[in-house]
This record gives C-alpha cells, sequence and structure tokens, in this order.
C-alpha cells in the first residue's frame, strides 16, 4: 500500500487503558479505556493534526507512542518496527530518534539549569564522544537555530518569555536528531502572535530537517496552518480524519463542525 510504504508511524487498532482501582478482596480491580481502537498513520516529513476536546485522548495517544503508558491492544508501527510490544531497552534507540515538545515549558525545564546544560543533556546522552567545546559549540548553534542568542547559554528559564522557553525546549529536543517529534498543545499556552511564531518556526525546522510531527491540540486555527493532514478525536475515538482541506472546508461530523465552530478566526496566523 502506497500510503503505509510512506508512513513513518502506523497506529492500528489502538487501546489504551488507565487503571482506576487496583481492587479489594471483594471487587474486582477496574480501568477506563481513554483510547477505542483508534487507527492512523503519519507520512514521513509530514504533519499530523491530532485534534478533540479536552479529554478525548490525545496526549494518551502520544504517550503510549512514547512508552510513558503501555498500550492494552494494538500495534504501534515506528518505521517498520512493532515497538509497542518492545521492552525499554530495545525502545532505547527509539528514544533518540523520537522526541516531545509538551505545553508548559515552563514546567519542563529544570530552573536550576543554566540554558546551556539544559540543551546539553541530551548530547550527554546521545553523542557521549563530543568533547566539552565540541558540545557547546552545538548547544551555541541549536539556540541561534530557534531564535535565541548564543549568550542565552548561561542564562536560566526565568530569564525567559513563554515563546523562548517554547524554542528552548525546541533546541533541547532538535539536539538528539530526531525524527519525529510529538507536540502536546506546544503553543497552546502562548499569546497568539507567539503562537505563530513558534509554528513557523517548527514548520521551517521541518523544511530543514524533514522533521515529521504529531502535532497534538484542541486549537484548530494552529493545527490547520501546520498540518498536512488532521485526525479528530471524541471520547476516546477517531471520528473525521482526512487532509486539513478536507476537514475544514467539508467537515463530515457534527463534532467536528462543532470544534470548528469553536475556534475564532485568526487569518493573520502564519500569514
Ligand atoms: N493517568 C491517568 N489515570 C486515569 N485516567 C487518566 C490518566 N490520564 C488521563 N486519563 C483520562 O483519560 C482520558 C483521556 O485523557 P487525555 O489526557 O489523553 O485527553 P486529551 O484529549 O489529551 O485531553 P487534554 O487536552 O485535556 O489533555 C481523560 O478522561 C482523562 O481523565
Amino acid at each position: 500500500m502506497p500510503s503505509s510504504e510512506q508512513a513513518l508511524l502506523d497506529v492500528a487498532d489502538l487501546c489504551v487503558s488507565y487503571p482506576t482501582s487496583t481492587g479489594g478482596i471483594f471487587t474486582k480491580p477496574s480501568s477506563f479505556q481513554a483510547v477505542k481502537g483508534a487507527s492512523f498513520s503519519v507520512k514521513r516529513g509530514q504533519t499530523v493534526g491530532l485534534v478533540g476536546e479536552s479529554g478525548s485522548g490525545k496526549s494518551t495517544i502520544g504517550k503510549a507512542i512514547l512508552k510513558l503508558t503501555p498500550s492494552e491492544s494494538g500495534r504501534i508501527i515506528y518505521d517498520g518496527t512493532e515497538i509497542s510490544s518492545l521492552s525499554e531497552k530495545s525502545f532505547l534507540p527509539f528514544r533518540k530518534r523520537i522526541q516531545t515538545i509538551f505545553q508548559d515549558p515552563y514546567a519542563s525545564l529544570n530552573p536550576r539549569l543554566n540554558v546551556g546544560a539544559i540543551v546539553a543533556e541530551p548530547l550527554i546522552v546521545h553523542e557521549p564522544e563530543l568533547s566539552r567545546s565540541e558540545r557547546e559549540e552545538k548547544v551555541a548553534s541549536l539556540l541561534v537555530k530557534v531564535g535565541l542568542p548564543a549568550d542565552a547559554m548561561s542564562r536560566y528559564p526565568h530569564q525567559f518569555s513563554g515563546g523562548q522557553r517554547q524554542r528552548i525546549c525546541i533546541a533541547r529536543a532538535l539536539s538528539s536528531r530526531p525524527e519525529f517529534i510529538i507536540c502536546d498543545e506546544c503553543v497552546s499556552a502562548l499569546d497568539v502572535s507567539v503562537q505563530a511564531q513558534i509554528a513557523n518556526l517548527l514548520q521551517d525546522l521541518q523544511d530543514e530537517y524533514g522533521i515529521t510531527y504529531l502535532f497534538i491540540a484542541h486549537d484548530l486555527a494552529v493545527v490547520e496552518h501546520m498540518s498536512h493532514e488532521v485526525v479528530v478525536m471524541q471520547a476516546g475515538q477517531i471520528v473525521e480524519k482526512g487532509t486539513a482541506e478536507e476537514i475544514y472546508n467539508e467537515p463530515k461530523t457534527e463534532y467536528t463542525r462543532k470544534l470548528l465552530d469553536a475556534v475564532p478566526k485568526m487569518p493573520s496566523l502564519l500569514a
């Protein structure tokens, strides 16, 4: 099949449940199924927007891909390898290839480390052969690449704005030269104009390095501009998927129409 030949990520019939109670002597353990048979793929070098209202299971899919939460059933195939069934040790090489950027850049940056040390961390793990000066050179060029001054290295996260902190997170994610980045609501906390700047940066990085994104968001305006394809989730199920144009111009479900109606129009975004 041509589409799966090009797919870097193939998710098939994925189900994920969270335990809600471990049970007692007289009661069975119970669980809540957050993802109910989700199937979609992400083509290499492209962006899939994963949208849906809060609690629909978007982040759970991201966590299952990263093996931060176990899959109950189904398959997650990354570049031809079924990763959902790999042991933690066998999954290790994929931790370098698949990175993630979260919503709250401040919470995901260690306040006690300066920016140079934060961005260098993955390099120490993934490229231990680099000398200290080579590492510093790489960190400086990564910071410039994401639009921060090279002297940002010696400063601390609290000295930066929200948008700048998200740029630090992007530099850190880039430092292991990933093929695939899961952006989980990574612009949601930012002002609209800053959202556009970060979205533009992510797109420039895609053009330059061919990075593939799974872009999780409840904000359809950002997703529309970022995504080649859009997957719509409702209560753990995929209710619609298609090209961004199809989803935005001819939504097939009432749910998608409601999501679109809730979006304030932002014509200047990414203009
Ligand atoms: N660790 C957990 N234990 C139990 N239930 C969880 C856990 N994490 C998430 N859930 C539940 O699973 C469902 C899906 O959550 P998930 O975070 O994947 O949704 P989401 O679409 O990403 O929403 P949001 O944008 O609000 O994060 C929700 O009902 C949530 O309450």
